[in-house]
């Protein structure tokens, strides 16, 4: 079966460089744009290739600028692709956006509706746009903007106004949904119930592809994963995967007077001002070994905590690790 959603070799060029220019959206770093910067102009998006089968959901993450909304982007078919190819249900979004417009929604991070309609107008004018559209009832009900509807755009909060953007993104029965930070600014509660309505979307076949910059969302409702960086993906799968190509943490503290060079080898340990932390691919022997040298030399491990590497732990190892390197090469 053709995937959902297919990026090969993506790349993603704005004309005149990243100077500032007009038209160009706030983000970036210098270091970024300078690294970025080519003949042709600004490289946002460096020649990125995944597939997101049907029914899945697909997290891109990255620091800000790294070029998800730009690639995003191009899978809606907004803009035309400067390199490689990108394909929806198994077309190109730009070249074919007849056959692939009304199987997908999207959700994009500043909806702009006229801001002195009320709720129940702007999703009657959507929907008026939209062939087969669900009545406004069930989605303003899905969202949690059911008994909102006599308000005015630019009465509502600012989670609710990302509410209603998701609600128009579903009135077409998409097929394909592509959502861009859907829960930034909406509260814990507002977040969770986003997150229902996305799996029960899933269950109905339903394949997401969202961005988000928050790594709880990715790591409980992703089913894969990339994480972007200055225009390329530097580490995908799913997030169990992504997590554990990090190492595990160790950490407790010697009692005076037992030095972290008394540990043994194995346990190659940084000690700041008496607090050892060990990292390590294999945390059940190190931990083992660990916990037998204490018991032999009958040393007490105060604030012993062991645990696996989180998907932020991932996230900012590699962020910190290509800025080094960047740093280095310059
Ligand atoms: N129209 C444009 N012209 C020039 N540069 C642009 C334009 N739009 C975006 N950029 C630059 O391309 C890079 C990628 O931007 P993009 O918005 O895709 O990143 P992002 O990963 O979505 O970031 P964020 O998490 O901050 O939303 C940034 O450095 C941005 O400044």
């Amino acid at each position: 079966m053709t995937p959902a959603i297919e990026a090969t070799e993506l790349r993603r060029t704005y004309a005149g460089g990243a100077s500032g220019g007009s038209g160009e959206r706030s983000g970036a770093r210098s270091a970024t744009r300078t690294s970025r910067r080519s003949g042709r102009g600004f490289d946002a998006v460096r020649g990125i290739s995944f597939s997101v089968p049907r029914g899945e959901i697909f997290a891109l993450l990255g620091t800000n600028g790294a070029g998800k909304t730009s690639t995003v982007e191009l899978l809606e078919g907004l803009a035309a692709p400067s390199g490689g190819t990108a394909r929806v249900l198994g077309h190109d979004p730009y070249r074919e956006r007849s056959a692939v417009r009304p199987r997908i929604g999207v959700m994009l991070q500043e909806g702009g509706f006229p801001s002195d309609l009320t709720v129940a107008e702007t999703v009657r004018m959507w929907a008026g746009c939209t062939s087969g559209a669900r009545p406004a009832g069930e989605v303003l009900t899905a969202t949690g903007l059911a008994g909102r509807e006599r308000v005015r755009v630019k009465q509502l909060s600012g989670g609710e106004r990302r509410r209603l953007d998701l609600a128009l993104a579903l009135l077409g029965r998409p097929e394909v949904l592509f959502l861009d930070e859907p829960t930034t600014g909406l509260d814990a509660e507002g977040r969770r119930d986003t997150w229902e309505l996305v799996r029960a979307l899933r269950a109905e076949g339903t394949t997401v592809l969202l961005t988000t910059h928050y790594l709880e969302e990715a790591e409980t409702l992703a089913d894969r994963l990339a994480i972007m960086h200055q225009g390329r993906i530097v580490l995908s799968g799913t997030p169990a995967e992504v997590t554990a190509a990090q190492p595990a943490r160790i950490r407790f503290t010697l009692p005076d007077g037992v030095p972290a060079g008394r540990l043994p080898l194995r346990l190659r340990a940084a000690e700041t001002a008496g607090r050892v932390e060990i990292r390590t691919h294999a945390l059940q022997d190190d931990l083992t070994e660990l916990l037998g040298w204490a018991r032999e030399e009958g040393v007490r491990l105060d604030g012993l905590d062991a645990r696996s590497a989180s998907l932020e732990e991932a996230f900012l190892d590699i962020a910190s690790r290509t800025e080094r390197q960047e740093a280095d090469a310059r």
